[in-house]
């Protein structure tokens, strides 16, 4: 973005190396190791995934579900959810210097440039340093190939998760997506149940209903229109794909169909990520 100067560009890269290696570099806590690398690890995840060490992303169409699963993760593992998207709708509503520019990207469903999405992680991670976080999860970072290759320059990503749904369930989805204005909380109104096609099974999703006192102050991203998500699924195919290959090719992505709702999708995903004995055990101390 003109706005940003490339000297800002340049500092704001710089401290998210700073901040990344020194989370990655720290004696008392080893790297963090993938289960989904090439020579696994499985024991480091179920000894204390507590430990922070945990550098993963998220991947995905818009309404995928990104955001659900990384949060409910991230509560699992104790680890930062870091979430590009809710970092641009904070500076959006912060009416700061980028707001009017952010709003007329986002509410055409187009990319924020990588300069000012670094720029806006770094400081979120500056803030989370400052609170002593360590490890995290991405989600909707990074989303183009040039984001993906600032992301490797300064540190190890562990794992890559990439969620799938069939395009037309993400659009409902979408379309169904409703925030809280005082819990921040994310509800869906929609009730899915597409047929099975080319082979492929149907899937229903049950819809994520808000508790009663958040009923009426449900509102929509103004982003989640028939045209801007269409618009995005564009971007991502044309953008943000190619990430998914990026990391294939490098034996980090863990591929996952959700197959239904929270439900069915959950277990499924925990599973999938070697970390279902690990939720039983969590519950069991708690
Ligand atoms: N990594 C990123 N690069 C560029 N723009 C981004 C990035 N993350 C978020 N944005 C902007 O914020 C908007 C909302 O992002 P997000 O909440 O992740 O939505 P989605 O549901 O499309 O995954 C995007 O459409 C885009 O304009």
């Amino acid at each position: 973005m003109a706005a940003v100067s490339r000297l800002a560009k340049l500092s704001s890269i710089s401290y998210l190396r700073r901040c990344l290696s020194s989370a990655v570099a720290s004696e008392s806590n080893p790297p963090y190791t993938s289960p989904f690398l090439p020579k696994p690890d499985y024991n480091l995840i179920h000894k204390d995934p507590k430990n922070g060490h945990v550098q993963w992303v998220f991947l995905g169409c818009p309404g995928v579900g990104k955001g659900t699963y990384a949060s409910r993760l991230c509560n699992l593992l104790g680890v930062p959810h870091i979430a590009t998207g809710d970092l641009v709708r904070e500076e959006l509503a912060s009416s700061g210097p980028f707001s009017q520019q952010l709003s007329e990207i986002v509410n055409q469903g187009k990319l924020v440039s990588d300069e000012l999405i670094v720029s806006l992680l770094s400081k979120r991670l500056q803030a989370g340093e400052a609170k002593g976080e360590s490890g995290f999860i991405l989600d909707g970072f990074p989303r183009t190939i040039n984001q993906a290759e600032i992301l490797e320059g300064v540190t190890d990503i562990d794992l890559v998760v990439n969620l799938k749904l069939r395009e037309d369930v993400l659009l409902e989805k979408c379309l169904g997506r409703r925030i809280c204005s005082e819990c921040g909380g994310n509800f869906n109104l929609a009730s899915i149940n597409a047929k099975g096609e080319n082979g492929n099974p149907g899937i229903s999703m049950a819809p994520l209903l808000p508790p009663p006192q958040c009923m009426s102050k449900l509102f929509t991203r103004s982003d989640d229109t028939e045209t801007v998500v269409k618009e995005r699924l564009h971007i991502y195919n044309e953008k943000s794909r190619p990430v998914e290959e990026f990391y294939r090719s490098r034996g980090k992505l863990l591929e996952f169909d959700l197959p239904g709702g929270i439900p069915e999708s959950w277990p499924k995903l925990l599973e999938a990520l070697n970390l279902n004995d690990y939720e039983e055990k969590q519950s069991a101390a708690a």
